[in-house]
C-alpha cells in the first residue's frame, strides 16, 4: 500500500537537508524560486517533441517513468520549500485554493462543464 506521505514531513526533512549542509543561507525566496523555474524546464524536456501523450504513459520504459517522477519530485521539493522560507502553509493554502476554485466554477450540467473560461 502506498505510503500516505504529508506535507509536514516532506517541509521537515527538507529543511533537516539543508540544515546539515549549511544551505539556509542560499535558500532565499529568490534562490528557491529560480531552482524551482530551472526544474519545471527540466521536466519539459521530458515532454518536449514528443507530441501527444496519452493518460497513464503506457507506451514508455520503467526508466523514463522514473526520469519523470524525479523531476516531478524536485519541482514538488522546491515549491514546499520555497512556499517554507516565505512562512506560508502550502497545505492549507491548496486547500483554500481548492474551495475558491469550486465557488468560482460551480458545477451546472456536467455534460457541457469545461475547464475553459
Ligand atoms: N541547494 C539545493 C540543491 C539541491 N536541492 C535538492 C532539491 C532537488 O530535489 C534536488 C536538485 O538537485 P540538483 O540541482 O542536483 O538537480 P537534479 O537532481 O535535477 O540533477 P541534474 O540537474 O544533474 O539532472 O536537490 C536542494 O534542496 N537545495
Amino acid at each position: 500500500m502506498a505510503k500516505d506521505v504529508s506535507l509536514l514531513e516532506l517541509r521537515q526533512r527538507l529543511a533537516e537537508f539543508a540544515h546539515v549542509r549549511g544551505w539556509d543561507q542560499f535558500h532565499s525566496p529568490r534562490n528557491l524560486l529560480l531552482a524551482l523555474v530551472g526544474e519545471v524546464g527540466e521536466l519539459s524536456e521530458i515532454f518536449q517533441w514528443k507530441g501527444e501523450v496519452a493518460r497513464g504513459l503506457p507506451n514508455w520504459t520503467p526508466r523514463d517513468k522514473e526520469h519523470l517522477a524525479e523531476e516531478l519530485s524536485d519541482v514538488l521539493l522546491y515549491l514546499i520549500q520555497l512556499a517554507d522560507v516565505c512562512g506560508l502553509d502550502l497545505g492549507e493554502a491548496a486547500l483554500s485554493k481548492i474551495i475558491k476554485n469550486a465557488r468560482k466554477y460551480p458545477v451546472i450540467d456536467r455534460n457541457y462543464s469545461s475547464p475553459d473560461h
